[in-house]
């Protein structure tokens, strides 16, 4: 047995079931939203699947801490909605792992536990980052979206684990994106993916909505890629949150003339590092935002693992210790690692000509 196997196992069960959550709302005709202070989105999903994994962390590491995105506030204030989001973790946690991640008994136990996502974070003990749905924007359009869970010990990420509802389990399956296109299809055969990953074990894939087992579970790898201008390089789709004319003149100065795949939430790390693509680029857009540690968390170990490397836009390496975000890092680049550096430079080069 590994380091962190118990981790790793009650990881992978709470976003599956939290994932069972995200795809039975994802399943309706309509989806809605509630608009929150900073102007982003969140859904009945977003509430009902940080329940779920808080509550499996503290019934299984009762004194560890977790950093969530999301907060109970606005279910305390709404019975409405508090009583849908209810309903939804009740039916999304009938499943045989009470023994292993326990079971939520009311509704208040339910905001209890999204409130217990309220970690300041930091580089001491253990500390679980939680974005119970990365792509909100993409769950809302039926793109792509990630339920997304890592613990760091001492501010660094030892355990990933990312649901991919949306993606589909095998590379090159038809409704795989082509480049250029936005990857979505939500609930198309063969969709669901559990990405998983230790520090010093390995990056590996298996189905989402079935138990993990030796003979379906694969180990996943970047491909083997030795010039940049072959490569495929894949952005976020919303232009808001990441620089895509900026990005564009980065791919050029690699050689790159494909057009880039774009593709809502973390499901980015999860595409490159099993080898259906092979640089992420996130260049900030404001020079104010911080990135949020959730958003990364789970992704840069899968990455580490795969043999990749991830680092900001001036080499540096993300540093998840320094709160709830990533205040001392600007822009996320990620790569295999025998092309990184030349990312980089191309980075370098782009940046420093446009100032
Ligand atoms: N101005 C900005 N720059 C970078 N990221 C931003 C941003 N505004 C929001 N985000 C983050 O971008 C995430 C989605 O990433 P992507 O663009 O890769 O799909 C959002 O996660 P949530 O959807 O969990 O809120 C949100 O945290
Ligand atoms: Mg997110
Ligand atoms: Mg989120
Ligand atoms: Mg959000």
């Amino acid at each position: 047995m590994g380091l962190f196997s118990v981790e790793k196992r009650i990881a992978q069960l709470a976003v599956q079931r939290a994932s069972r959550l995200t795809a039975a709302v994802a399943a309706r005709n309509s989806l809605s939203s509630i608009t929150k202070s900073d102007d982003s989105p969140v859904t009945v999903a977003d509430f009902g699947a940080q329940a779920i994994i808080i509550s499996a962390i503290r019934h299984a590491f009762p004194k560890d801490e977790v950093v969530g995105e999301e907060d109970g506030a606005k279910l305390r204030a709404d019975a409405g909605l508090r009583e849908n989001v209810w309903k939804l973790v009740q039916d999304a946690s009938n499943d045989s792992f009470a023994s292993e991640i326990g079971q939520l008994k009311s509704a208040d136990e339910m905001i209890d536990a999204i409130d217990h996502g309220n970690s300041e974070g930091g580089n001491s003990g253990r500390i679980w980052a939680l974005d119970p749905i990365d792509g909100t924007k993409g769950f809302l359009r039926r793109g792509q979206y990630a339920v997304c869970l890592a613990l760091m010990v001492d501010g660094k990420v030892q355990v990933g684990v990312i649901g991919c509802p949306n993606l589909p389990l095998q590379v090159g399956q038809s409704s795989a994106p082509a480049a250029g296109e936005v990857a979505g299809e939500s609930g198309s055969e063969g969709n669901g993916a559990l990405f998983t990953a230790v520090r010093g074990e390995g990056a590996f894939v298996s189905p989402l909505f079935s138990a993990a087992t030796e003979s379906n579970t694969k180990q996943i790898h970047f491909n083997a890629i030795t010039s940049t201008a072959n490569a495929t390089f894949c952005e976020s789709v919303e232009s808001g949150h990441s620089a895509h004319d900026t990005q564009a003149a980065i791919a050029s100065a690699l050689g790159i003339t494909k057009p880039p795949v774009r593709m809502d939430s973390q499901a980015k790390y999860c595409s490159i590092a099993r080898g259906d693509g092979d640089i992420y680029l996130r260049l900030p857009v404001s020079s104010t935002y911080q990135e949020k540690i959730w958003d990364h968390a789970a992704g840069n170990v899968l990455v580490h693992e795969a043999g990749g490397r991830v680092t900001d836009m001036f080499g540096k390496e993300l540093d998840f210790g320094v709160g709830r975000t990533l205040r001392d890092n600007k822009g996320v680049i990620a790569a295999s690692a025998a092309i990184h550096s030349d990312v980089l430079k191309a980075v370098h080069q782009v940046v420093n000509s446009s100032n």
